[in-house]
């Protein structure tokens, strides 16, 4: 079984790991570092098995070396795994914005690295995850990055030039999908319901969509027009989405997110 090490156990460090667990594998096979003792704590409290380990006895140790810190924190990072690994290892970074090119810069010559954006529906395996391979990752650098992330959900392989865009889409996305069910879980209470009512009315009517979505072949617009009887309430509501510009606010908010991801590579174009 492939060994694998997260660099950095926060929020999406943590659904990896619990993810793979989950999806089977042995605890044993998977290390982590975390800089903060209680949070290490925490974790090998709540997933026994799992080991904490140093930056150096993960690159000893691990087949597959996983970022998960926030794109602020890399460089200490690097300077740390710079001297320890070589071309045997992977790199697998799942931080935002930052593209295969610096990992190249800063790591040894030949270091494949493997760019990926996943989500945090790993949690309940159900992430999407695209991944792009590096200078030096060959095929099998990504079949390996492939099966790993296949575990905790769906997979897909994009050019790296379309890792920005993938980020501002699903790699944010389910904050948009909770932001939604948050403002709509406050219109139940605007209209006198108890909110723990209307919070189930709300998560199941999304678990609904969600799976109607991903199940049929029908376009979202025919799901939608299905809802929407003529002179019904739903065409109401949808007037006031309209004119209060939620499809305009949701293009701008995705571009807004895209060029976030560009700016955090370029913050490291002069390393
Ligand atoms: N949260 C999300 O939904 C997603 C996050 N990402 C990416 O994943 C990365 C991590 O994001 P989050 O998990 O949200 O952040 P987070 O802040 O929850 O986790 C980062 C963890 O890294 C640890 N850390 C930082 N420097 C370290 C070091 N030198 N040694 C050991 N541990 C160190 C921190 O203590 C923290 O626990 C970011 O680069 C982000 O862009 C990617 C997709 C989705
Ligand atoms: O907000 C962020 O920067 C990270 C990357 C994608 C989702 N969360």
């Amino acid at each position: 079984m492939t060994v694998i090490a997260v660099l950095g156990a926060g929020k999406i460090g943590e659904a990896l790991l619990s993810g793979l667990l989950h999806g089977g594998h042995a605890p044993g096979d998977l290390l982590f570092m975390e800089r903060y003792p209680a949070r290490a704590e925490e974790l090998t409290q709540r997933y026994p098995g799992l080991r904490s380990v140093t930056v150096a006895d993960a690159a000893k140790q691990a087949d597959v070396l996983v970022v998960a810190v926030k794109p602020q924190d890399i460089d200490p990072v690097l300077d740390v795994l710079a001297p320890l690994l070589g071309p045997s290892s992977l790199v697998v970074s799942l931080c935002a914005g930052l593209p295969t090119s610096l990992y190249e810069r800063r790591l040894a010559e030949g270091v494949p690295v493997v760019r990926v954006m996943p989500n945090t529906p790993m949690l309940v395996g159900e992430a999407m995850s695209a991944i792009s391979a590096g200078r030096h990752a060959t095929a099998e650098h990504l079949a390996v990055v492939k099966e790993l992330l296949a575990h905790v959900g769906q997979v897909v392989e994009v050019p790296e030039g379309q890792q920005d865009a993938v980020t501002a889409l699903s790699g944010s996305g389910p904050a948009y999908f909770f932001f939604l069910v948050e403002a709509m879980i406050d219109a139940g209470i605007l209209l006198g319901l108890p909110r723990a009512l209307a919070g189930q009315l709300i998560i199941q009517s999304a678990v609904g969509a969600a799976k109607m979505l991903a199940e049929s072949d029908e376009h979202p617009a025919l799901l939608r027009e299905a809802v929407t009887s003529p002179a019904g309430t739903t065409i109401n509501a949808i007037r006031e989405l309209e004119k209060h510009g939620v499809r305009a606010a949701l293009l701008d908010a995705i571009e807004a997110a895209r060029d976030r991801s560009q700016e955090l590579g370029r913050a490291h174009d002069e390393h």
